[in-house]
C-alpha cells in the first residue's frame, strides 16, 4: 500500500555494492537442506518476502529452521521426513516456492492445501502438476486443478522421462526434485538451457547427478547430506544498478560478491551487445557456483534483437531492459518471452503500458515488444508497481530518466527480492 515520491535526478551511478543474496539459490538452499540428513547451514540467504516464505513453509511441515539476519540453519529430517501439516501452506506471491515445494510434496506420502496471494492465485500450476501426475502424484485445485488454492495427494513415485514444453528451470527442478522419491531414473530434457542452480546445489548436498547435452539425469533414492552453503548475490537484482549506470555517461559502479552462474549472465552479454561498457571477473567458487564481479561505465547504446537462447538467460531482467532500450539508439525487438505473461503480472503488458505512459514509442507483441528507442526524458507522473517487484524497481529507476517527479505506488512489493533497493538507491544515485 502507499505512495512513494521518486525525484533522482542523478548524471551517475557511482560506487560499489554488494547486492543481497541470490533469490532462487535461496529457496533451493532450503528445500535442499529440509530434505537432507543432518544440518547445514546457509550464508547470504536472501531475506526477502519470497525467501522467508519458503521457511515458513517448511517449518509448517516440521523443519526446524533458525535464523539470524541472513545466517539461517535447517535441521534436515530426510528425504521422507516431512509431516503433514496441520493448516494450509501459504506462499505468498512466489511461483519458485510453490513449483519447487510441488515437487518435493508429490513424493511425500501425506496430504497438503496450499495457496497463496491474488496473483499467484492466477499463476499456471498445471505446467509441474502434469509431469508430476504422470509420475503419480494427485493434486486438485480450482480450474480443474490448474491454479491455487491446490491440494497435494504424494505417492509412491515412478521415474519419467520429460521433455519441457515450456522453457522453464521451475518445471525443471520440480521434476527432479520429485525424482529423487522414485526408484528409477528421471530424465528431463531442456531444448534450450535455462539456470541449473538446482543441478549444481544438488551436487553440493552428495546427489550424484548428469547432464549429457541437453539431458539432465538422476537415480532416485539417493540420500542428501548436510552441508554448509553461502548463497552468491543476486545478479538479477544487481541488473537494476548495472543497467541505470550502462546510460548514465559519467557512471562507474563496481557490483562484487554476485552470481556470474552462464546460464544467469545473460543481462551482461546483451548489454555488451547494446555496446555497453561493462566487464566480468570471476574471484572464487562457492561449491560449483562461479562467484565476482562486475564492473560497468555509462556510455551509449544501440537497439539489439533479444529472442531463442537469450530469453531464460534473462527473463527476470527484461523490464529493466525494455527501460534501458527506450533510450538506446534505433529498435530493439524481444521475442519468444510470451511466458512473461504469466510471471507475477503479465508483464508485457505492464512493461508496455507503464513505459507508453512514460512517452516512450513501445509496442507490445504476443511473445514480447517492440521498442524504438532514442535518449530523451521521460514524462514523470503516477505509475503503479502492478504488486509486481521486478516492475516497481524498473519504475523507481526510470527516475534517473525524466526531469518530473515519479509517483510509484505500492512500492513495498520491491521487498519481496530486493529489501535493501532504496538504501542501495540512495547510496548509489546522488540528488
Ligand atoms: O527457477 C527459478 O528460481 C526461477 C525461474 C524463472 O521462472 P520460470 O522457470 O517460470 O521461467 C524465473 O522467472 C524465476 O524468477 C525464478
Ligand atoms: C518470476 C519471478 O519469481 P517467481 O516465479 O518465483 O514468483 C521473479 O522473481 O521475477
Amino acid at each position: 500500500m502507499g505512495t512513494m515520491t521518486i525525484s533522482k535526478r542523478t548524471k551517475a551511478v557511482t560506487g560499489t555494492i554488494a547486492v543481497p543474496g541470490d533469490k532462487s539459490m535461496s529457496h533451493r538452499a532450503i528445500m535442499l537442506a529440509a530434505i537432507s540428513n543432518g544440518k547445514s547451514t546457509i550464508d547470504n540467504f536472501l531475506t526477502g518476502e519470497d525467501c522467508l516464505t519458503t521457511i515458513v513453509a517448511f517449518e509448517a511441515m516440521g523443519i526446524k529452521i533458525e535464523r539470524n539476519e541472513s545466517k539461517v540453519t535447517v535441521h534436515g529430517k530426510g528425504l521422507y521426513g516431512l509431516d503433514e501439516s496441520m493448516q494450509p501452506i501459504n506462499l505468498g506471491n512466489s511461483g519458485t516456492t510453490t513449483r519447487l515445494l510441488l515437487g518435493i510434496l508429490a513424493g511425500t506420502p501425506h496430504h497438503y492445501c496450499l495457496y497463496g496471494d491474488e496473483s499467484l492465485s492466477v499463476r499456471p500450476m498445471d505446467r509441474v502438476t502434469i509431469p508430476l501426475t504422470k509420475m503419480g502424484a494427485a493434486f486438485d485445485g480450482n480450474q480443474h486443478g490448474r491454479l491455487l488454492p491446490m491440494s497435494v495427494r504424494g505417492d509412491n513415485l515412478q521415474p519419467i522421462e520429460y521433455t519441457l514444453p515450456i522453457n522453464s528451470a521451475q518445471i525443471k527442478s520440480s521434476i527432479l526434485l520429485a525424482g529423487l522419491f522414485t526408484k528409477g531414473i528421471t530424465k528431463v530434457i531442456e531444448p534450450v538451457p535455462t539456470r541449473d542452480h538446482t543441478e549444481r546445489m544438488f551436487t553440493a548436498f552428495g546427489v550424484d547427478i548428469s547432464r549429457q547435452g541437453n539431458t539432465i539425469s538422476l537415480k532416485g533414492q539417493q540420500q542428501l547430506t548436510a552441508t554448509n552453503l553461502e548463497v552468491p548475490g543476486d545478479i538479477s537484482s544487481a541488473a537494476f544498478f548495472i543497467c541505470a549506470a550502462a546510460l548514465k555517461s559519467e557512471s562507474d559502479l563496481i557490483i562484487k560478491d554476485v552470481g556470474l552462474n552462464p546460464t544467469r549472465t545473460g543481462i551482461i552479454d546483451v548489454l555488451q551487445r547494446m555496446g555497453a561498457n561493462i566487464q566480468t571477473s570471476i574471484t572464487r567458487y562457492i561449491g560449483d557456483e562461479p562467484i565476482g564481479e562486475v564492473f560497468v561505465k555509462g556510455g551509449q547504446l544501440t537497439g539489439i534483437t533479444i529472442s531463442g537462447n537469450d530469453i531464460p538467460r534473462v527473463i527476470d531482467e527484461i523490464p529493466i531492459i525494455a527501460l534501458i532500450a527506450s533510450q538506446a539508439n534505433g529498435k530493439t525487438v524481444i521475442k519468444h518471452a510470451e511466458d512473461l505473461r504469466y510471471k507475477e503480472t503479465d508483464r508485457i503488458q505492464a512493461v508496455v503500458d507503464t513505459l507508453r505512459n512514460m512517452g516512450v514509442d513501445i509496442k507490445g507483441t504476443e511473445d514480447g515488444m517492440v521498442i524504438n528507442g532514442k535518449p530523451s526524458k521521460l514524462k514523470g507522473g503516477e505509475y503503479h508497481s502492478y504488486k509486481d517487484h521486478r516492475i516497481g524497481m524498473m519504475i523507481a529507476i526510470a527516475s534517473l530518466l525524466t526531469n518530473e517527479d515519479i509517483n510509484l505506488h505500492e512500492p513495498d512489493c520491491i521487498s519481496i527480492s530486493y529489501p535493501s533497493f532504496f538504501n542501495h538507491f540512495d547510496q548509489l544515485l546522488e540528488d
